[in-house]
């Protein structure tokens, strides 16, 4: 087998809504929705080994912690972890007076039975029912014409009614799902959901939850927005009603999806932290959140951990978060690559200078701080970056900030070891390189090993210094009219080595008593040489010495 050269002889595409006056292109979302973790449940059953009761109890600490008011816990007559899973967190007390916990159930009396035992008790609770309702499930499933698969539903339903007054200590919600809505007729949807309120009652007090599945995703977002729209506008009783939505991401298109649903008017949104699910998952609650957050609107759900979730999550699920997964993977605030590194440094020195709230920084579209990322790892370094990495590395590691001109002579170095190894440089290694670089480890040919200043009537300065040369000590003087210049007339004077300095600059490391100085000179010799010189001390003073010296030891 292989691709077909017309996959339209195989493949279907997607017919349009009927929608001429579609109203979700211009909404905006402006407040966050009720949010459904189906983790336990949807996520669960996808997993490769489901959890046990020790994760699930996990989890659904994690998901309380979070900031979830609505958790679909299980599937109660799926076995007996399901079962005592949720028995457990009822009998125990484990559910927060402001959360709901849903379980799923098919359509049959013995399993909407048992998901009523596993709830009982509990202060309040959601059964959701489901059956499907799209054509393909119809005939290859149940084999079923519409009317009796509607039927379905209605049976469904009674049960629920029957089951619920059976308990009445417990405050029932109801949720109903056309599994498939998406490919679905939207009149038979509609019919189905209508069949089920006409038996459930729902009141805009208590309202039932109509939760409308892409249960395998099948076209374009802007489908399944028209979608739930005109199931919205044709909903008989409509304000009795919570639409819900419930998005897979088999075209990696469940996040948009459910944002379209929202702005097509739905209320809430079920899916999984990180996007696991059926196949390739459902909708990520953390992006759709995440997303709502960098639009500026709370999305009552607390991610400023985001590495403890992803902890769980991934221990949980025994699955790991993508490296590149939105917000949330290792790599999503990490720069190699020059230009991304360069803009993203000069938005960091921009945002400290404007010094208000407002973010706004090149290539990073949230705060990691919000997360609880530090900065360390927005620029890595390999052969792709460029001197502004570099220089972001040097200083993050060791509080230098290297002058303009001197990051782009580093930047050389740098490069040269990074397409040497072939692999990712890390901060030890372009500290090494900066050292070997700036002739910072002894032995050198000029060592500073003391010196002093005098001052003359005529305001020049003396420059009075102790330095081993090639190990042996040597007393050394020179003329100038500041420190730099006399060092630079010793060297001149002393060994016949001529530079000139031609940029200077300094700057404190660090703020507290213990703080050292850098000093950085850019010299050239008579042939045009340009050398840079860099001087690390205690006292300022002594830096710009070095790093005279440093340069001097280029030419030594
Ligand atoms: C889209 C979704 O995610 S739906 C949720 C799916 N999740 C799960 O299935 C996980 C938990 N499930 C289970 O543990 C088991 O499937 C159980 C306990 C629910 C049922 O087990 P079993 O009855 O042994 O098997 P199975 O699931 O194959 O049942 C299939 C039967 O249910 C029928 N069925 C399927 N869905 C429904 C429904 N929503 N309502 C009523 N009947 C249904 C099928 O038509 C089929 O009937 P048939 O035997 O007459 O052909
Ligand atoms: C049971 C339903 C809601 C489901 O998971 C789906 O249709 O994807
Ligand atoms: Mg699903």
């Amino acid at each position: 087998m292989t691709m077909l050269k017309d996959p339209s002889v195989k493949y279907r595409s997607f017919p349009q809504i009927a929608l001429p006056d579609r109203q979700w292109p211009s909404q905006v979302i402006t407040k966050a929705p009720r949010w459904l973790s189906t983790d336990l449940r949807d996520g669960n059953q996808a997993l490769i080994d489901p959890m046990g009761a020790e994760k699930k109890t996990r989890f659904f600490d994690l998901l309380v912690e979070v900031g979830l008011k609505e958790i679909e816990v299980g599937f109660p007559s799926a076995g007996a972890t399901e079962y005592d899973f949720i028995r457990g967190l009822v009998d125990n007390d484990r559910i927060p007076e402001d959360v709901l916990v849903q379980v799923l159930t098919q359509s049959r009396q013995d399993l909407i039975e048992k998901s009523f035992e596993s709830l009982a008790g509990a202060h309040g609770a959601i059964v959701h029912l489901y059956n499907a309702v799209s054509p393909l499930w119809r005939e290859v499933v149940f084999g079923m014409e519409r009317a009796e698969v509607r039927q379905i539903a209605e049976n469904g339903a009674k049960i629920l009614r029957d089951q619920a007054a059976k308990y009445p200590q417990t405050k029932w919600h109801f949720e109903y799902s056309p599994e498939t809505f998406s490919t679905a007729e939207l009149d038979f949807s509609i019919e189905c959901c209508e069949a089920v309120m006409d038996i459930l009652q729902p009141t805009p007090e208590h309202p039932i939850i109509l939760n409308l599945p892409a249960t395998v995703e099948a076209a374009t977002p802007n489908i399944y927005a028209d979608q739930i729209e005109y199931f919205c506008r044709n909903l008989p009783n409509r304000e009795s009603a919570v639409i819900s939505l419930h998005t897979h991401n088999d075209r990696g298109t469940g996040v948009a999806a459910a944002e379209l649903g929202l702005m097509a008017g739905a209320d809430r949104v079920e899916g999984c932290l990180f996007g696991n699910g059926e196949r390739t998952g459902n909708c990520c609650l953390v992006t759709v959140a995440l997303n709502m957050y960098t639009q500026g609107v709370d999305p009552e759900l607390d991610f400023s951990d985001i590495d403890k979730v992803i902890q769980t999550v991934e221990y949980c699920n025994q699955l790991k978060v993508a490296e590149r997964h939105p917000y949330g993977g290792e790599l999503v605030f990490t720069a190699f690559s020059g230009s991304h590194q360069d803009a993203i440094k000069k938005g960091f020195a921009a945002q400290e200078k404007r010094n208000d709230q407002m973010w706004s920084v090149p290539y990073l579209p949230i705060d990691p701080a919000d997360l609880g990322r530090d900065y360390e790892a927005v620029i890595r370094v390999n052969s792709q970056s460029g001197k502004g990495g570099f220089a972001w590395v040097i200083e993050q590691d060791q509080g230098l900030k290297l002058p303009k001109r001197m990051q782009a002579h580093f930047s050389k170095h740098v490069q040269e070891l990074a397409d040497q190894l072939g692999r990712e440089l890390q901060a030890g290694d372009i500290w090494d390189v900066f050292r070997k670089a700036y002739r910072l480890d002894a032995p050198q040919r000029f060592q500073l090993i003391d010196w002093d200043e005098a001052r003359s009537a005529d305001g020049s300065r003396v420059f009075a210094g102790k330095i081993g040369v090639d190990g042996k000590e040597q007393s050394v003087s020179g003329r100038g009219k500041g420190l730099i210049s006399s060092v630079v007339a010793t060297l001149a004077e002393s060994f016949g080595l001529s530079i000139d300095v031609r940029d200077y600059a300094e700057h404190s490391m660090g703020k507290d008593s213990n703080a050292r100085a850098a000093a950085y000179v850019e010299c050239v010799t008579p042939a045009g040489q340009v050398i840079w010189g860099v001087g690390i001390d205690e006292d300022v003073a002594t830096a710009s010495v070095r790093a005279v010296l440093s340069a001097a030891n280029a030419l030594a």
